[in-house]
């Protein structure tokens, strides 16, 4: 288990350095593959870091965009992870990248199964955030779903209970996220940090974001500021 820390004065600082960061890393996957995918999370943190992330230039059009996990609203709705995609980061030439949204009001399930599974077997890169409860994407502690969202042998994607501001909600499982070649992490706020460090320290524990920490195969790479 390896975690990388990287740690920055302020959130500019931070979000400019984690932008850059990807875009080195999903020009890297243009140069081996020809495209490159990575998928990000909602909430506060992000916007931001996609802001500053939609103003390099990489060949946009070979990109693809998804997302860690959804609420399940309708994209006008202030709480949509995919409104704040759109906002933030499929503007400039980051508009000419393919987003794959995990909720469309109306799909049957099947038919999101089939779609997120086209999905490239692995990402280039995943950004997670975390809450103060030690959830990431929209895998909680005390959820219904954790154990799901956490077994080894999850699905691609699942049905979550999250908190307020929108309890149905659509997650990538901790399989699926962890399919990837970088696996960053987005926090801000000595309270996060605290509530990070207790999960490193504390391998296979009940909290979430633990599982991203101490995997065997997928190092973490965190970028914070207090
Ligand atoms: O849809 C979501 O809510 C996110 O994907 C979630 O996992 C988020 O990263 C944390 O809740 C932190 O949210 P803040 O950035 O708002 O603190």
């Amino acid at each position: 288990m390896t975690i990388e820390l990287n740690a920055y004065p302020d959130t500019t600082a931070l979000d400019l350095a984690l932008a850059g960061r990807l875009a080195e890393t999903l020009n890297e996957g243009l140069a081996l593959n020809g495209e490159a995918t990575f998928a990000v999370s909602g909430g506060r943190t992000p916007g931001g870091f996609f802001r500053a992330l939609s103003r390099h230039e990489l060949d946009w059009s070979r990109v693809t965009v998804t997302l860690a996990d959804e609420r399940c609203v309708e994209e006008s709705d202030p709480s949509s992870n995919a409104r704040s995609v759109r906002e933030n980061l499929l503007q400039g030439s980051a508009s000419a990248a393919r987003f794959v949204p995990l909720h469309i009001p109306g799909e049957n399930r099947d038919t999101m199964i089939e779609r997120i599974g086209r999905l490239p077997a692995r990402f280039d890169a995943v950004v997670l955030g975390m809450g103060d409860d030690a959830h990431t994407a929209s895998i909680f502690p005390d959820s219904p779903q954790r154990d799901a969202a956490l077994a080894p042998d999850a699905p691609d994607i699942l049905a979550a209970e999250g908190k307020p501001p929108v309890r149905e909600r659509l997650t990538l499982s901790a399989r699926r996220l962890l399919a990837t070649r970088m696996l960053f992490i987005h926090i801000t706020g000595i309270g996060k940090w605290q509530v990070l460090g207790q999960a490193a320290a504390a391998p296979g524990a009940q909290q979430p974001i633990s599982y991203f920490l101490n995997h065997r195969t997928t190092p973490a790479h965190v970028f914070w500021t207090l």
